[in-house]
């Protein structure tokens, strides 16, 4: 693939900057320092959300940066980049590319996914389908998408819910798509993102273990916690001594 994005992303890692309203680092302005700090340790590319979040980090780091919206509808289970209006928030605020839910629930808006890929396609702009299923990523890429990302696999039901990238629906993906499968969701280790490579992914998305510090320091509580509790009986009898024999 001779794309100048594709050659530059390829076998990199990206960097999902995201924080939401009810997350402690919400804001572009902090946004846009997660970017230059992904930049400085050799992120090859932004994830972001929101048409503000993309501005600021365009303004802050010379990378391209993948865009996404995301809203809640009431009618729709769908809230990563779930109709034109976002599309088009997107386009005004410079995203190199539009990360979009490509599975095939119900769009809100009477929007569908084929509307929605066809309207992208309209505008000329670069599309990755995030996709939970082989079954969605064969669809989004027989409608014409750039490319695919696991980003979705354990956030729908019927997708498999492990801890741990699907490491699984990359490999078969790959197999299966003549178009780059990027490997998004759940990567929280740097050996996850070598095996998700291995396993063929063209580029790694890395969010929380990068940018999300609340998520950070909860496992390293929880680590903690636990082992200090395993340890407790050990400690108590060590404590207590000896027993007297009566
Ligand atoms: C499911 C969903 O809404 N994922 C979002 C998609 O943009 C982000 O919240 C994730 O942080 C991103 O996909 C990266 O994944 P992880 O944070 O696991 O490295």
């Amino acid at each position: 693939m001779s794309d100048p994005f594709f050659e530059q992303i390829r076998a990199r890692l990206i960097v999902s900057c995201q924080a939401l309203e009810d997350e402690p680092l919400h804001g572009s302005d902090v946004m846009a320092k997660m970017a230059k700090a992904a930049e400085i340790g050799g992120a090859a590319a932004i994830r972001a959300n929101g048409a503000d979040d993309v501005r600021a980090i365009r303004q802050a780091v010379p990378l391209p940066v993948i865009g996404l919206v995301k809203r809640n509808y009431p009618d729709s289970e769908i809230y990563i980049t779930s109709t034109r209006r976002e599309v088009d928030e997107l386009i005004e605020a410079g995203a190199s590319m539009i990360a979009f839910d490509a599975t095939r629930r119900p769009r809100p808006s009477g929007e569908t996914l084929e509307s929605l890929i066809a309207y992208m396609h309209s505008r000329g702009v670069k599309m990755m389908a995030d996709i939970s299923t082989l079954e969605e990523s064969a669809y989004a890429a027989s409608l014409g998408v750039d490319c695919v990302s696991t980003t979705l696999s354990g956030y729908t039901p019927y997708s498999p819910q492990d801890p741990g990238p699907d490491l699984q629906l990359i490999r078969e993906a790959v197999r299966a798509l003549s178009i780059p499968v990027i490997a998004e969701g759940k990567i929280w280790d740097p050996s996850q993102a070598v095996q998700a490579l291995e396993a063929g992914a063209y580029a790694v998305v890395v969010g929380s273990a990068i940018t999300r510090p609340q998520l950070i320091a909860e496992r390293y509580a929880s680590a903690i916690r636990r082992a200090a509790k395993a340890a407790q009986p050990a400690e108590q009898a060590c404590n207590e001594g000896p027993r007297a024999h009566s």
